[in-house]
């Protein structure tokens, strides 16, 4: 990409788009470009149309979705489904149309089946049935990985895919219905210790509701209270967590050093760069690189670990009518790590930092 290249990045204000900007700035590029939800809805094909006919960019890193937690996931199944399906296919098509030089698809981990053999390896891809909690989703993401492979393939585009493990980080979704568990649980537990030492006011304030009687009802729907978190599910399932902005920047080192060209293994399952004629004449499988750290974690401990770091002196208890969803989902990162990139930041000194921001 060239530092004056007109780059688009969809869903800048988000947990990984707004990553994604602050990662491009600080390497010198200077025309990105971003709408807002209320600006652009990226649902409406009309409007999309219109916006790359009007602004013309050359690079698209695709991080607009509809994003939320396993119970999220599991509740507004139609949302899910629809709304990604709706953004990709108006982005990715649109891009095809006005000769994006190269897009990057954001995915995620959820596309591999249920009982992947672990750790994850991207040729999994499509080899047996999805967790249930999630596939609607998960439908939607795998046929954002065909659909650039399929333009790539019958069109000459250059579009890139990536699959993400969990993610968190600054301007994470703190909703404790709809969020992922480590914001989830950064705010239960820290209300608790609010509660548990008696600082209303804080506790006020961080629900934005106006009496102690009513932050008290809201924490206990979530089965907070001064002496004890509730965690949904077993604790049993394990999951790997990627900071944001690790996952940034092997975004932007992907835009900046692959092609799609590079990306595919052929039915006889070596890497290849082979020319779009030759391309031709093969089945090209797993596009998709994933993005992860390789190591992973149980609720449990993470919940401790988080426990730990707020100085909550209460009890945590599991509420197993809550779905574990997945669990096991460990990605094998050896593509990525093989094209010279690895994430810096561990997971406890994440957690740290988010908490910090999350202070603030
Ligand atoms: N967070 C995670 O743990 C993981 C995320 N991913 C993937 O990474 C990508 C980025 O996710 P993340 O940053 O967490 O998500 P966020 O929810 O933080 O950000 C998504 C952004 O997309 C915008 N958006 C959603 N719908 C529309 C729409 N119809 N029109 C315009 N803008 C819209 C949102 O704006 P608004 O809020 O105003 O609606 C928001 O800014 C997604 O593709 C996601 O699937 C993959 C694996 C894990
Ligand atoms: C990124 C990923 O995100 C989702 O999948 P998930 O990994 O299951 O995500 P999660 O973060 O919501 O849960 C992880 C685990 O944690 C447990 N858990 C405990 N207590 C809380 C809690 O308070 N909130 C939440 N959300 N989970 C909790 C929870 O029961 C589960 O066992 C999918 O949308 C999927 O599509 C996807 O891509």
């Amino acid at each position: 990409m060239e530092k004056n290249a007109k780059i688009y990045v969809a869903g800048h204000r988000g947990l990984v788009g707004s990553a994604i900007v602050n990662n491009l700035k600080a390497k010198g590029y200077t025309n990105i470009i971003g709408k807002t939800h209320k600006e652009l809805d990226l649902l409406d094909q009309k409007a999309v149309k219109t916006f790359f006919e009007t602004e013309k960019p050359e690079y698209v890193f695709l991080a607009a979705a509809k994003v939320g937690g396993i119970v999220a996931n599991n509740t507004y199944r139609a949302d899910f489904i629809y709304e990604n399906l709706q953004i990709q296919n108006n982005i990715i098509h649109q891009s095809y149309k006005h000769n994006v030089k190269k897009l990057m698809f954001l995915g995620s981990t959820c596309i591999y089946p249920k009982n992947c053999p672990q750790p994850m390896k991207e040729e999994y891809l499509l080899t047996s049935e999805l967790e249930y909690t999630n596939e609607p989703y998960a439908i939607a993401k795998i046929a954002g990985i065909k659909m650039c492979e399929s333009y790539n393939l019958q069109y000459g585009t250059n579009f890139i895919s990536v699959m993400p493990t969990n993610l968190y980080g600054p301007n994470d979704n703190f909703d404790l219905e709809k969020s992922h568990v480590l914001p989830a649980l950064i705010r239960k537990i820290h209300c608790a210790k609010l509660l548990n030492e008696k600082k209303y006011d804080e506790v006020i304030q961080d629900l934005g509701v106006n009496t102690l009687i009513e932050a008290k009802a809201y924490l206990a729907n979530f089965g907070v209270d001064e002496n004890r978190v509730e965690i949904w599910g077993s604790g049993k399932p394990r999951r790997e967590f990627l900071w944001s902005e690790d996952m940034a920047d092997a975004c932007v080192f992907l835009m900046e050093n692959r092609d799609f060209k590079d990306t595919y293994t052929t039915q006889e399952g070596s890497n290849t760069t082979c020319s779009s004629n030759e391309v031709k004449n093969k089945e090209i499988r797993n596009t998709h690189i994933n993005i992860g750290t390789g190591v992973d974690i149980s609720i449990k401990e993470l919940a401790e670990t988080i426990k730990e770091i707020i100085g909550f002196q209460g009890d945590l208890y599991f509420n197993t009518d809550k779905p574990d969803g997945t669990m096991k989902k460990l990605t094998d990162p050896s593509k990525l790590h093989s094209l010279g990139w690895k994430h810096k930041v561990e997971l406890r000194k994440g957690i740290e930092k988010m908490y910090e921001w999350y202070q603030q």
